[in-house]
């Protein structure tokens, strides 16, 4: 069964087409990645499935039902996002900024411990408690009480990724995870994607913006690929890299 999908979705900036009848399904307990050249419309594709963009058409099912994604909701329904770059408050720590990720989804936690309200101390150290327990797994867990600003930024990446984490979304949107990473930061982070639809704690499925190919091509199930906003080839890593379309995409190399 599908977890998401999404049906001859179209986008228009005014005359300028960003998506095309764009269609794909992201099957429960997968790793779908979205790929394409610069301004191929994946950002555009995110924002339409988290939200941020009002699709001009098409339609979108999460869990089988009918599905209009609103940023401000989307933890509740049990989607979670990191964004390109990291997108922490600087002037957290990092594990306050682990603890936000959770706040929307939760009635008491950080907000209630900020605003002192009754019950806010308890569930603020059981909040913690989880956000220091998700950190550890991250290899993050000793620079937990450090300013998020002060970190460097393959840390800050992990933060993001562990505030992702802490609602225990079902679907986990991924926007350019290995974005600015060196080398040596690339093997956990696909030992940690490629383990995120089995974990037996917290199974999502998981869908992931990149352009970083090796990282795609290790951990993705099925890899969508976009050229000028419209769909120009599917299927497992192997059948795209063979895809004399998407050598034309990257390379402007003319099918025959
Ligand atoms: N808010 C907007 N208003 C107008 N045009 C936009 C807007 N957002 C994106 N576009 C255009 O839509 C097209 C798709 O852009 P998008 O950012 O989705 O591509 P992308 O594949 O994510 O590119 P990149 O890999 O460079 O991030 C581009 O031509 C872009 O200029």
């Amino acid at each position: 069964m599908a977890d998401l999908a999404v049906t001859d979705i179209g986008v228009k900036f005014g005359g300028l087409v960003a998506l095309e009848s764009v269609s794909f399904a992201a099957p429960r307990g997968t790793v779908t990645g979205v790929i394409g050249p610069n301004g191929a419309g994946k950002t555009t594709l995110f924002n339409v499935m988290s939200g941020f963009v009002k699709p001009t058409s098409g339609s979108i099912t999460w869990r089988g039902q009918p599905f209009h994604p609103r940023p401000d909701q989307l933890v509740r329904e049990g989607i979670s996002r990191t964004l390109q770059g990291v997108g922490l408050f600087a002037r957290l720590t990092a594990v306050e900024n682990v603890m936000v990720g959770a706040a929307s989804s939760r009635q008491t936690g950080l907000g209630s411990a900020l605003l002192a309200l009754p019950g806010g101390d308890r569930a603020d150290r059981k909040l913690r408690g989880e956000a220091l327990a998700l950190m550890e797994r991250l290899g993050v867990a000793d620079v937990a009480d450090r300013c998020a600003g002060d970190l460097p930024y393959p840390i800050q990446k992990r933060v993001a990724m562990a505030r992702a984490l802490i609602s225990r979304p079902r679907l986990l949107l991924l926007d350019e995870p290995a974005g600015g990473l060196g080398a040596e930061d690339l093997e956990p982070l696909v030992q940690l994607i490629k383990g995120l639809p089995a974990d037996a704690d917290r199974p999502c499925s998981v869908v992931l913006v990149e352009h970083h190919m090796d990282l795609v091509m290790r951990v993705c199930d099925q890899v969508v690929v976009l050229d000028f906003g419209r769909c120009v080839a599917a299927g497992t890593p192997a059948e795209v890299q063979a895809s004399p379309e998407v050598a034309a995409a990257y390379l402007g190399v003319v099918p025959e």
